[in-house]
């Protein structure tokens, strides 16, 4: 139901514009690479790809902004701001949100050393985000194997789709508070790894300082994620446990020693998260203003 080409006419710069500001935000700050893809990601898995991620709260809802996963983490809105506004300018009330977190996604893979696809365009935005919505879809960090297998698998996902998309966690930073628990308690861990990290998150301070996601090459999108798990390297709980002797133990052995094969599916398993119900036709909205209904 989307389309490629769905601006060619109603705004023909409308994908070069997005990527442009990406190139250049991420080229001003490599995380914000990162946090541009987390934010596609935590849209599409509540309530769709809608850009209901981006509503602030108002007198007639709390939004998702609020929600434990996000507040204080999430990033990239002013970026996304700035993309809506140069395309309010250049298109008026033609390009959506939802559509800018899905290009901006991919653009930012692409500006990271991943791997490029199509991005399919068309969606529309939401008029209203639940907390509530936000609190129950987007999985958390503590969940074991089988968790994550159905927190995935709620939206559609296979296990093997939910272990490369977890692939993402390649680039980026993570909060102490989120990690503590895993370097401090667990013994699945390279013991080095974890002296190293808890020198940078104390056991009993420091809830917001940053580690890596990747502790080999953060700022880069490849495969070197997977290997850090084979090592015992995996920063979060949920991470380590793709690699923990369970059932996706053999799916990451294999990333490892293949980026190609990583590049191909993470691609593919994006576009289908890009596809998770949009609002298209006459429902929902295209904002104005990311944050706001119109
Ligand atoms: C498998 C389940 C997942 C869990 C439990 C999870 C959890 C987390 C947590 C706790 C953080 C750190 C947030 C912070 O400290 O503020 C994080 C960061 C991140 N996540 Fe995930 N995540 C998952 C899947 C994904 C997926 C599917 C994607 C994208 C396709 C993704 C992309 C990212 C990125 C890029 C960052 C770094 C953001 C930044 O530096 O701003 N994650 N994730
Ligand atoms: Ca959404
Ligand atoms: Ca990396």
């Amino acid at each position: 139901q989307l389309s490629s080409d769905f601006y060619a006419t109603s705004c023909p710069t409308a994908l070069s514009t997005i990527k442009s500001a990406v190139k250049s935000a991420v080229s001003k700050e490599r995380r914000m690479g990162a946090s541009l893809l987390r934010l596609h990601f935590h849209d599409c898995f509540v309530n769709g790809c809608d850009a209901s991620v981006l509503l602030d709260d108002t007198s007639s809802f709390t939004g998702e902004k609020s929600a434990a996963a996000n507040v204080n983490s999430l990033r990239g809105f002013d970026v996304i701001d700035d993309i809506k506004s140069q395309l309010e300018t250049a298109c008026p009330g033609t390009v959506s949100c939802a559509d800018i977190l899905a290009v901006a996604a991919r653009d930012s893979v692409v500006a990271l050393g991943g791997s490029s696809w199509t991005v399919g365009l068309g969606r529309r935005d939401s008029t209203t985000a639940s907390k509530d919505a936000a609190t129950n879809d987007i999985p958390s960090p503590q969940l074991d194997l089988s968790d994550l297998i159905s927190a995935f698998s709620n939206k559609g996902f296979t296990t093997k789709e939910m272990v490369v998309l977890s692939g993402a966690h390649t680039t980026g930073q993570a909060k102490c508070q989120f990690f503590r628990g895993r370097i401090y308690n667990e013994t699945n861990i390279d013991s080095d790894f974890a002296t190293s990290a808890q020198s940078n998150c104390p056991s009993t301070d420091g809830d917001s300082n940053l580690s890596p996601l990747d502790v080999t090459t953060n700022v880069l999108f490849d495969n070197a994620y997977f290997k850090n798990l084979v090592n015992k390297k995996g920063l979060l709980h949920s991470d380590q446990q793709l690699f923990s002797g369970g059932s996706t133990d053999s799916q990451v052995t294999a990333y490892s020693t293949s980026s190609s094969t990583f590049c191909t599916d993470f691609a593919n398993a994006m576009v289908k998260m890009g596809n998770l119900s949009p609002l298209t036709g006459s429902s929902g909205q295209i904002r104005t203003n990311c944050r706001k209904v119109n």
